[in-house]
């Protein structure tokens, strides 16, 4: 053999070996139900489930039958993810080894339109974060203030629009009405301003709007490497741009409402509002600034305004539509709701027979806005919205970071550099978690044999989070989601339109891509 053919024979024998290795390496991974592709990892798999990112996690982990799987980057890239929906690994990560699993320094700089507001910080900022946001939404004022917020958005914006709706026989994107309730309502707890985004002719608002670009742009930053975000950010262009026009205009609204409520407290106008009760805790703090505590409380109000307007809405829009699928389930709350009408009549009854002996009988037809008292006990609603988050939780994932190298409970080994991507998402969807009939709509499976509300789903629900970091909100969300339901079912017969195609918008949170677009008719009861 000459030296040219014994060249031309290694020359093959080398492209048969990469042919090999990139076969065995595709096919290695590709059976482990998630493609992996030399030198680009899983980020083409990544790339290409994009725009329906939770269901494709969901099918790998149906497929791979277990609570666990990575998503490694390219060759040279340091990017390695955990995804897990283990409940185990979650209540690990979440609880029993917290401080092993910060949010993390890429999290920061992703969202860091949040400043230093609680979503954003971990150790001593977020202990302290925590401490004043567990003393501002934890006093009985302010579960009452939620309340009554809640009743006068439903009462004087949410039912004249959809009777509006109802007479003039249109349809209506549902979806869209509950954002804005929230918007309101939120607003409305955090500043004590009534905006009234929720009005006939769906007016425009530039705060909603500077909140919609930001969530938009948070998630284009998902969609690429750190280094090319940062790029765009620098040149000021596409989606950075806008995210800067966001965050000037939402920090000049804010800045407009801190200055505000300074001073109407100086001129001595008290309202019970989240912002007043964190001006005057800081109040006692002399040692810092007017300007260090006007960024602390744009930080701390930002994170209150982003906890509780897309959850609220998203928690809501996915409930109206499991209901309107399933008859049974709606008959249940509405008898439940019938229930605690006639006990409110009996009250009623009862104050004005010993107030003037005379009791009246409505004949036209109102609309019933329900009060909080109304609302206490109901097990059947409460099951029923917990069993819509399981199935579409409005935070859909949460990421971690890893500080010490460890053993998940699945025996999955993490290390520091790896980020863990926890889908709350593929959670409800298991059927070796949830059961065989876990895509079903039961609310049943949260009501024990004695009729009450029954504690073991929880240890598998984190549509709230858990441990230290768990929702604040979770008491007054229930509170702000059965005053809508209760209002919106008893008053009206929601109708998705036909041919509507409802499914997840991929989201920071879990809204629906094309809205909710519903018919609304009132309902005789
Ligand atoms: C259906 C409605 C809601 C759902 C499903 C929900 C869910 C969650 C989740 C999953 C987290 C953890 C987020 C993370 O670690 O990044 C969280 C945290 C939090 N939520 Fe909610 N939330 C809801 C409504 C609210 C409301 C109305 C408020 C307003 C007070 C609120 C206040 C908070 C706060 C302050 C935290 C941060 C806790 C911490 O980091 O220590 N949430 N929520």
């Amino acid at each position: 053999m000459d030296e040219f053919q014994s060249n031309f024979l290694s020359i093959i024998c080398l492209a048969f070996l990469c042919l090999l290795l990139l076969m065995s390496l595709y096919l290695k991974h590709h059976s482990q139900a998630i493609d992996y592709w030399l030198f680009l990892g899983s980020l083409p798999s990544l790339v290409w489930n994009s725009n329906r990112l939770f269901e494709w996690a969901t099918e790998v982990f149906s497929s791979l039958g277990r609570g666990s799987f990575i998503i490694d980057g390219p060759i040279f890239s340091k990017l390695r993810y955990l995804a897990t929906c283990h409940p185990n690994n979650i209540e690990y990560i979440l609880k029993t080894n917290f401080n092993n699993f910060p949010k993390g320094e890429d999290f920061r700089e992703v969202f860091d339109i949040l400043g230093d507001g609680i979503f954003n910080v971990d150790s001593d900022s977020w202990r302290v974060q925590r401490r004043m946001a567990h003393a501002g939404v934890s006093p009985v004022e302010f579960k009452t203030l939620v309340a009554n917020m809640s009743r006068k958005v439903v009462e004087e914006q949410l039912v004249p629009i959809l009777i509006h709706v109802a007479k003039k026989g249109s349809s209506i994107d549902l979806q869209e009405v509950c954002l804005r309730f929230a918007f309101d309502s939120s607003i409305s707890v955090i500043f004590g301003r009534h905006e009234r985004y929720l009005s006939l002719g769906l007016p425009s608002n530039e705060l909603a709007k500077a909140a919609d670009e930001v969530q938009e742009a948070i998630l284009y930053r998902h969609t690429m490497p750190i280094f090319l975000w940062k790029t765009l950010r620098w040149l000021g262009v596409g989606r950075e741009r806008n995210l800067f026009e966001a965050h000037k205009k939402i920090d000049s609204i804010f800045q407009e409402y801190i200055s505000q409520k300074r001073e109407d407290l100086v001129k001595g106008v008290k309202t019970v509002d989240l912002l007043s009760s964190y001006i005057n805790a800081l109040e006692d703090d002399k040692s810092v600034s007017l300007a260090k505590n006007d960024k602390f409380l744009r930080d701390a109000m930002f994170s209150f305004f982003i906890a509780g307007r897309d959850t609220i809405a998203s928690g809501l829009s996915w409930f109206f539509w499991l209901v309107s699928k399933s008859p049974s389930v709606e008959m249940k709350i509405l008898e439940e709701l019938k229930l605690a009408v006639l006990s409110r009549k009996k009250r009623d009854d009862e104050a004005k027979c010993k107030n003037d002996g005379a009791v009246t009988r409505e004949t036209e037809w109102r609309p019933l806005i329900f009060d909080s008292d109304d609302l206490k006990g109901l097990v059947y609603m409460h099951a029923a919205l917990c069993e819509s988050l399981r199935l579409y939780p409005p935070v859909p994932l949460n990421s971690k970071s890893v500080l010490k190298e460890d053993v998940l409970p699945d025996g999955t080994l993490v290390k520091p550099g790896m980020q863990i991507i926890l889908s709350f998402y593929s959670v409800g969807r298991m059927p070796w978690i949830w059961g065989e009939d876990c895509l079903e709509f039961k609310p049943e499976r949260w009501i024990d044999d004695d009729g009450k509300l029954s504690f073991e789903p929880m240890s598998k629900f984190f549509a709230f989070n858990a441990g230290p970091r768990s929702c604040l909100g979770k008491d007054i969300s229930f509170t702000q989601m059965k005053s809508v339901v209760a209002a919106v079912l008893f008053n009206f017969h929601v109708e998705v339109v036909e041919g509507h195609l409802v499914c997840p918008k991929p989201f920071i949170n879990l809204h629906m891509k094309n809205g909710l677009k519903v018919n609304i008719k009132r309902r005789a009861i």
